[in-house]
């Protein structure tokens, strides 16, 4: 049998600057690095190693032994439990400080590149309420802190049904949310009342472990423009179902598009599953300056709409387009990014794996009018070929916005083959964004780089980057 070591534990150790996704940077007495998670800079913690390699180390802080002057107090009740909004003890420009500290080292860490001076990163206007879509799921199964469960003493401990978002790294117990402020109201109530109604009529919250019970999640989306939509889930058919949704549309009168699921698979994916329309027009609208976007129970948009259209602003004006360009929008989504350039192109061409959402961004353009738009499905790595470009012709502008992993490298060689005069590189996730600009610097040139912050109080950072041949 392996045996188990013991992980040593450091009483005090001194976090001295941030480093990336949420660690800060501590040295050993033997003046190896460690990177350590739950802690900020000014900290003094007691951390645990949890890995000592030969070159560095990585730690978890176990407790805060003095505070960094930096904190504040955190506005959440459920600050430090549930594991949404990491970063609220910290002030918003501290937040953002560390954002642009994070995209510069892992720029010139990573990439090792000529770089222009990087812009200062472009913060949300709204830190609460940003959110237009929250999934709240219901569990058998309480979270309950290590001070509750100490509490319970000797007796048995007993865990209440509760609604509202899964611990972190468990899949079983849900965080019970009384008010979440990422989301704008009536979220609360709807959820809220959810949870009444469920106990009122003593109806079976899911249970994660033995995969039965009746209620599982809900979904709200919230537009700008007020329209309020609801997706039920639930496992099976239950006569107490209609009663649920006619109590919602009778309390909460914002929603306009409320909708149920029956989802019996042991996964929580509705993307699969038919979505039923119980009352309304079955859809919201959004908008993105004057464009119009169709949002349906199973449509992905972008969840922080305001900061969504300073992205795509930041992109149009990277792209610096002249209404004579084509203009390839890989990785597209829904079309929100081509189509909110389309204005300035002669020709946009967008692709994108899930057919759903290139169906989608088809109906985006037929809503704006916008005939010069066309949209492909499948895996961009092996539809962006040579005879591609030849039919759809030569791009004059690249947009790409790749999921956290970055471009598959297949599709690098393809940008490197089609030297189109500009590329406006999208991310999530600047490491590996260093990693595929250092591999274009043979032929491309970065010139402008704008970090933005699409989500507050989380350690999550986008970054454009402008790229012209050299
Ligand atoms: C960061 S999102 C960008 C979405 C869109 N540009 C927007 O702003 O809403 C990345 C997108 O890439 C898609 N995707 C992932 N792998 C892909 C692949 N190999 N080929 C094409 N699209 C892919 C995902 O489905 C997702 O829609």
């Amino acid at each position: 049998m392996a045996r188990k070591h013991k992980k040593t534990v450091i009483n005090a150790l001194r976090l001295e600057r941030y480093a990336a996704e949420g660690k800060s940077i501590a040295h050993l007495e033997d003046g190896k690095t460690i990177l350590v998670e739950g802690a900020v800079p000014g900290d003094i913690a007691e951390v645990m190693v949890m890995k000592n390699k030969k070159n560095y180390a990585e730690g978890k802080a176990l407790k805060i032994v003095t505070p960094s002057p930096d904190r504040v107090t955190p506005f959440c009740d459920h600050f430090g439990i549930c594991g949404g909004c990491k970063w609220q003890m910290l002030p918003y420009d501290k937040q953002l400080e560390y954002k642009q500290i994070q995209v510069t080292d892992q720029l010139t860490r990573i990439g090792h590149i000529d770089l222009p001076p990087i812009e200062p990163i472009a913060g949300s206007a709204q830190q609460q309420y940003y959110r237009n879509k929250l999934e709240f799921t219901f569990s058998t199964q309480e979270y309950l802190t290590r001070e509750e469960i100490a509490a319970a003493g000797d007796a048995e401990i007993e865990r209440k049904p509760a609604l509202g978002f899964h611990a972190p790294g468990m899949f079983d117990k849900v965080v019970d949310i009384k008010t979440c402020y990422l989301q704008q109201e009536p979220t609360n109530k709807i959820k809220n009342l959810l949870r009444d109604l469920a106990f009122r009529h003593d109806l079976p919250f899911y249970d994660h472990r033995q995969q039965q019970g009746w209620l599982r999640n809900v979904i709200i989306r919230i537009a700008t423009t007020g329209e309020v939509m609801v997706n039920l889930i639930v496992q099976h058919q239950r006569e107490e179902l209609k009663m649920i949704l006619d109590t919602l549309l009778q309390e909460v009168p914002e929603i306009t598009s409320l909708h149920y699921t029956i989802n019996p698979k042991l996964n929580d994916t509705i993307n699969d599953l038919k979505v039923e329309t119980y009352s309304g027009k079955g859809y919201i609208e959004e908008y993105l300056e004057e464009f119009r976007f169709k949002i349906s129970p199973k449509s992905f948009f972008q969840t922080n709409t305001r900061q969504a259209e300073e992205l795509y602003r930041i992109t149009r004006d990277f792209a610096g387009l002249t209404g004579q360009e084509v203009v390839y929008d890989l990785y597209c989504g829904t079309g929100s990014i081509g189509i909110f350039l389309s204005k300035g192109a002669k020709k946009i061409i967008g692709i994108e794996l899930i057919a759903d959402a290139i169906e989608d961004a088809k109906l985006n353009a037929e809503w704006n009018g916008l005939e010069h738009c066309r949209f492909y499905a499948g895996d961009v790595a092996d539809i962006a070929t040579d005879a591609f470009f030849e039919e759809h012709g030569r791009p004059d502008v690249i947009i790409t916005d790749p999921p956290r992993a970055g471009m598959h490298e297949k599709l690098v060689q393809q940008l490197l083959r089609m030297r189109a005069p500009r590329v406006v590189y999208v991310s999530c996730n600047p490491a590996t964004q260093a990693r595929d600009l250092q591999l274009l610097d043979e032929a491309y040139k970065v010139i402008r780089l704008q970090p933005v912050d699409m989500f507050p109080h989380t350690h999550h950072i986008e970054n454009v980057a402008l790229l012209e041949l050299r």
